[in-house]
């Protein structure tokens, strides 16, 4: 698949001047809820009401989702407000009764994305239809199986396409419900530059006081959406609670949102940024150059232990290094988080670089 600007074309067409909003409660409850929180979103930045209807949890016992009833009260609800409506879908059953609701939009979930199988069901199932189909990020960071789920709907002659990013699963505890690892999205931007780019805050932080902040760093890297569950008494949901906001709040963070552009065209900034850009080129070049050098006496070293036998990593060293490290990174500003990974890197390099050399 190829990065055109028709990818843009179904986000150009809705004429918004402010990022795409999709929102509305995590699942659609009752009849009376989905129609009380659409009315409340009607007239706000809102373009497509979202609800689940079909719920994958994790563990079984917990609330699964109305199922198709809830696709006639997303109906009811366009009719009644102008909101365009939007679903997620799991399987081919699903695809079938969404499209035959007409339902606008559809997605498919990050349990979802990562089996291929089931993808390219909904894929075919989806095949040639002119709906809009968003495609979750899979729960595990793997890029190539994101890229690969939107290859197959492109495949299966879908144009309106568009990714969402809904953060990550992991083993370690974080301060995220899912952990965003931006450096995965901004990658899936650089290779699809015109492909819409929608953030999905609630899954990411799991906690409505963050939602905000996720919010603003999905525009300060450019995303062009934000799905973002809504519910009218959030704390009484059925599902996922803790990160739904009130169609109340929803207008207050659209409000104090800023909205970057990408670029300005103004003489005096990009002589600014030019320079500074110049200065950041110089210190790449230092850093790699000085990289190159550590690497070099690292083969030394290599070299030395071959001699004598001696193994290639000595975890003494490596923590008395990382500690050094942490504690110089503290006071040039430099996050722990930051310097560990730095550092682990280059350890590995530094090791690869020896084995090479013991094995030469
Ligand atoms: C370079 C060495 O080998 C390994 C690599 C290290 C490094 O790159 O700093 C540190 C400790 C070892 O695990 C060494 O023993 O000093």
């Amino acid at each position: 698949m190829k990065n055109t600007p028709e990818l843009r074309t179904w986000l150009d067409d809705l004429k918004l001047e402010h990022p795409v909003v999709i929102a509305g409660p995590c699942s659609a409850e009752t009849e009376e809820q989905v129609l009380g929180i659409a009315h409340q979103l009607k007239d706000t930045d809102v373009s497509y009401l979202r609800a689940g209807i079909w719920k994958p949890r994790t563990r079984p016992g917990n609330f699964e989702g109305v199922g198709a009833i809830g696709l006639n009260w997303l109906k009811k609800a366009k009719e009644e407000t102008g909101l365009k409506i939007a679903t997620e879908v799991a399987n081919k059953a699903h695809v079938d009764l969404a499209l035959e609701a007409d339902v606008d939009m559809l997605w498919i979930g990050a349990r979802s994305t990562v089996s291929p199988f089931i993808v390219q069901e909904i894929a075919d199932a989806l095949k040639g239809t002119d709906k809009i189909v968003l495609i979750k990020n899979p729960v595990n960071p793997d890029l190539s199986l994101w890229l690969g789920g939107i290859e197959r709907l492109a495949k299966s002659n879908i144009k309106n396409l568009g990714v969402i990013h809904r953060g990550f699963s992991s083993y370690e505890k974080s301060k995220y419900r899912n952990i965003p690892e931006w450096q995965i999205a901004i990658e899936l931007q650089n290779r699809f530059p015109d492909l819409p780019l929608i953030c999905d805050p609630s899954h990411i932080t799991g906690k409505r006081d963050m939602i905000f902040d996720v919010s603003q760093t999905a525009l300060d890297l450019n995303y062009d959406g934000l799905m973002i569950e809504t519910h009218t008494d959030p704390d009484h949901a059925w599902s996922d609670a803790a990160q739904q906001v009130t169609p109340q709040t929803l207008v207050q963070i659209m409000k104090d949102l800023k909205i970057r552009k990408e670029s300005d065209p103004e003489g005096e900034y990009n002589t600014q940024l030019n320079n500074l850009r110049a200065q950041i080129d110089v210190i790449d070049n230092n850093l790699i150059d000085l990289l190159g050098k550590r690497m070099k006496v690292a083969d030394n070293i290599g070299e030395l232990k071959k001699d004598r036998n001696v193994a290639v990593l000595q975890t003494k060293r490596w923590n008395e290094i990382l500690g050094k490290m942490i504690w110089e990174g503290e006071q040039q500003g430099l996050s722990e988080e930051f310097v560990l990974r730095i550092f682990k890197a280059i350890h590995q390099e530094s090791i690869n670089h020896q084995e090479k050399i013991l094995k030469g």
